[in-house]
């Protein structure tokens, strides 16, 4: 039987720049994230977060190394892996429920199911009574709980996502993120996250993967050692401010 999750083997990335000069941008990266899981990528600026998540959803190929989903090579996109960014990319010609339902067609689900799935994806999110509603007619955390809705409702084997709520402001930020472990119980999804928030970081994932600067390697993987049902009041988990400060230690003294 083949490898459940998510396996990266040795992952090597070079950028080749426009006056010839070359970037190192991943030096031996090895990781797997178990079906389920939820997994954090932190470091600092220019750290290859985004070259790694890159490569995973198909987007590059790496100059060495190898990705592997469920055993299977990755060689290029698929809906299989879903991506979503911090601008929420939105059809703007599109209803949130049209949005939602986009990515559906490709699929066998008949349109009646799919425009269920879809108000039901809308209800979870807390966006009913706006299905019909255009992306212009929505603020920024609106349109990015409906691009939530739109990666949730096709079920991917992995979802990944780049700084997803790094626009929004702190309150708006805290209660995405409150939607996005809601949705994860609800779902179960195995989710590569991509931040710069080591408190976000904390709340959401199972594991907190630390990046180093150039060429971007990692330096630590921590466990998060608190139940997902208690990551609400997280302030008041104990050991909640050691593993921040910890953390934050490793982040500063790269
Ligand atoms: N297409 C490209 N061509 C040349 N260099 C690149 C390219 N993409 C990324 N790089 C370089 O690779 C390194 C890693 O970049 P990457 O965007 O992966 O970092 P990051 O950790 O995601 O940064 P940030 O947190 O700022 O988004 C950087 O030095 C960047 O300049």
């Amino acid at each position: 039987m083949s490898e459940q999750g998510l396996s990266v083997s040795e992952v090597c990335q070079t950028f080749r720049n426009e006056n010839g000069t070359h970037t190192e941008a991943l030096d031996n990266i090895c990781l797997t994230i178990r079906p389920g899981e939820i997994v954090s990528l932190l470091g600092p600026s220019g750290s290859g977060k985004s070259s790694l998540l890159n490569i995973i959803a198909g987007f590059d190929a790496p100059v060495s190394g190898e990705v592997r989903l469920d055993g299977e090579r990755i060689t290029g996109p698929s809906a299989q892996r879903c991506v979503v960014f911090q601008t929420p990319a939105l059809f703007e010609w599109l209803t949130a429920r049209e949005n939602v339902t986009f990515g559906l067609k490709r699929s066998r689900v008949p349109p009646a199911r799919r425009r269920e799935e879809a108000g039901e994806m809308l209800r979870l999110v807390g966006l009913d009574g706006f299905e019909d509603s255009y992306p212009h007619e929505l603020s920024g955390g609106m349109q990015q709980r409906v691009a939530l809705a739109r990666a949730f409702v096709l079920h991917p084997r992995l979802l990944l996502m780049d700084e997803p709520f790094a626009a929004l402001d702190a309150q708006l930020r805290y209660l995405m993120q409150s939607l996005l472990l809601k949705l994860w119980k609800k779902r179960g999804q195995t989710i590569l996250f991509v931040t710069h928030d080591v408190e976000e970081a904390i709340r959401i994932s199972h594991r907190v993967v630390i990046f180093e600067r150039r060429p971007g390697r990692i330096r630590e993987e921590l466990t998060v050692p608190f139940p997902m049902e208690r990551r609400g009041e997280l302030l008041g988990e104990p050991g909640f401010q050691a593993l921040r400060e910890q953390i934050q230690r490793l982040m500063f003294t790269l």
